[in-house]
């Protein structure tokens, strides 16, 4: 390997696109690999399929400078990345179907000396299967290849800085892959890289997304005493946090995203007697959607009994989070369909999406004009300064 070795990225989505050109931006040649012959195309012209500030203008440049290509099938490289979708199936079990695949893909390019690393959120023991996989097929290559995992910890919407900024850890399956990564790594990123093994690694990723589906699990249960209690949480919260030593989240509609919704599930899979807090607070958070629909449903049967006709119910947010257009396991989502499909009278609104597929999406301030109820359930900006004079519940400290 020379000091810019040549790089194979394999999966072109919202982690393998942006580290792609990242990388080709620091001189360092990038064959971008999807399945997706639509997603090769695009990036080609110099376009993105994906919504992430700055993302655009970085792929655009990298690609007419021919430092990135998308392909539909690896090249031989020197590095290769594997950044594909790792979805659970079934009962919550993860399904590593993806990269097996994508480790496949690479076998008969693979060459003496190569370095192969996993970013996909992975179960404890991935990377050692994927050795399996290639020690299988290719024997020759025993002991001549590298191999290490390395975990994403960017956050979406800020991906392009923090994926040159985060610190990471990276865990090679011997000592010499380790090195070998960190020295790749030193190519683009600037925060510090932390070495340890491959099965540490792969559990630190799915532990730091637990601890946050942990700590919000403990302010939605608060939010549901508080609720039985006549307590407002936010200002309970708030005062609790005065305290040196105590730090609790916000409550809200329930987790969504793709990530903390699913990779604490990898841990209970596999854990099933030991991981009795991460289960519960999957649950406490899948539960407080549950909930939240029950607390709209029972506002509006009051509302028909009060006043003898259905009431109109304006749904304020559909994204999995504040301030974004990703609708991907959103809790504001599922309240809005289930409301829908319930035949309640909703009116949906989304400042950062301009149509869905099951329902029409309102003005804002139409839609609080028309509503009888208003619900709050993404505390998007816009909705900040809204003055409301009906009635509201309000899941996320909006009003
Ligand atoms: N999106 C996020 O914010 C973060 C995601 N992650 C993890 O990174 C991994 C990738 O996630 P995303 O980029 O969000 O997924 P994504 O769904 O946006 O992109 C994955 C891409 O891989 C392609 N693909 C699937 N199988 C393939 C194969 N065999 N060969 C080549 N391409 C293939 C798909 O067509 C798709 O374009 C997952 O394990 C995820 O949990 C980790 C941290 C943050
Ligand atoms: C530990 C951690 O912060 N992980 C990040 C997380 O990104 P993600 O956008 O899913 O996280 P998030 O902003 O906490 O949002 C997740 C969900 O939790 C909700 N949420 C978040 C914070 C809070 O106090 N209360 C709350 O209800 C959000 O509304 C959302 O529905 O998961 C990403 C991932 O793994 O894909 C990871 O790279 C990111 O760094």
């Amino acid at each position: 390997m020379g000091n810019k070795p040549s790089v194979v990225m394999v999966g072109l989505g919202y982690i393998g696109l942006p580290t792609a050109a990242l990388i080709a931006s620091k001189g360092i040649k990038v064959t971008g690999v999807d399945i997706h012959q639509h997603v090769v195309d695009t990036i080609n012209k110099g376009e993105i399929h994906i919504v992430e500030p700055d993302l655009d203008g970085l792929v655009h440049h990298v690609v007419k400078e021919g430092y990135l290509t998308a392909s539909t099938t690896p090249a031989e490289a020197d590095v290769y990345l594997i950044a594909v979708p790792t979805p659970f199936k079934g009962d919550h079990e993860p399904d590593i179907s993806y990269v097996e695949a994508a480790t496949r893909a690479l076998l008969p390019t693979l060459k003496e000396g190569a370095l192969v690393i996993v970013e996909s959120t992975s179960p404890v023991g991935t990377t050692e299967k994927m050795q399996a996989v290639i020690q299988a097929e290719r024997p020759e290559l025993n002991g001549k290849i590298h191999m290490a995992y390395c975990p994403e910890r960017v956050l979406p919407g800020n991906v392009i800085y923090e994926l040159e900024h985060n610190d990471r850890a990276i865990g090679g399956i011997d000592a010499a892959s380790t090195d070998r990564a960190v020295a790749f790594y030193k190519h683009f990123v600037k925060g510090e890289l932390h070495k340890t093994n491959a099965k540490t690694a792969e559990m630190c990723k799915l532990v730091e997304n637990s601890s946050r589906d942990v700590q919000i699990a403990f302010a939605n249960e608060l939010s549901m005493i508080c609720d039985e209690a006549g307590i407002d949480v936010w200002e309970l919260i708030n005062l609790a946090n005065k305290h040196p030593r105590v730090n609790i989240l916000q409550p809200g509609t329930g987790v969504g995203g793709h990530c903390i919704a699913v990779d604490p599930w990898f841990i209970v899979s596999e854990f099933p007697k030991q991981a009795k807090i991460i289960r519960a607070a999957r649950e406490i958070n899948n539960y407080k959607t549950e909930w939240a629909i029950e607390k709209v449903k029972n506002t509006a049967l009051q509302f028909k009994i009060d006043n003898g006709r259905d009431a109109k119910i304006a749904c304020m947010g559909l994204a999995f989070k504040p301030n974004i257009d990703d609708l991907r396991e959103s809790p504001a989502l599922l309240v809005t369909n289930t409301l829908v499909n319930d035949g309640f009278h909703v009116l949906a609104v989304e400042p950062n999406v301009n149509s869905h597929k099951a329902f029409e999406i309102h003005d804002m301030q139409e839609a609080v004009a028309q509503a009888d109820i208003i619900v709050y359930l993404v505390a998007h900006n816009e909705f900040k300064d809204l003055t409301v004079d009906k009635t509201v519940i309000d899941f996320c400290n909006v009003s």
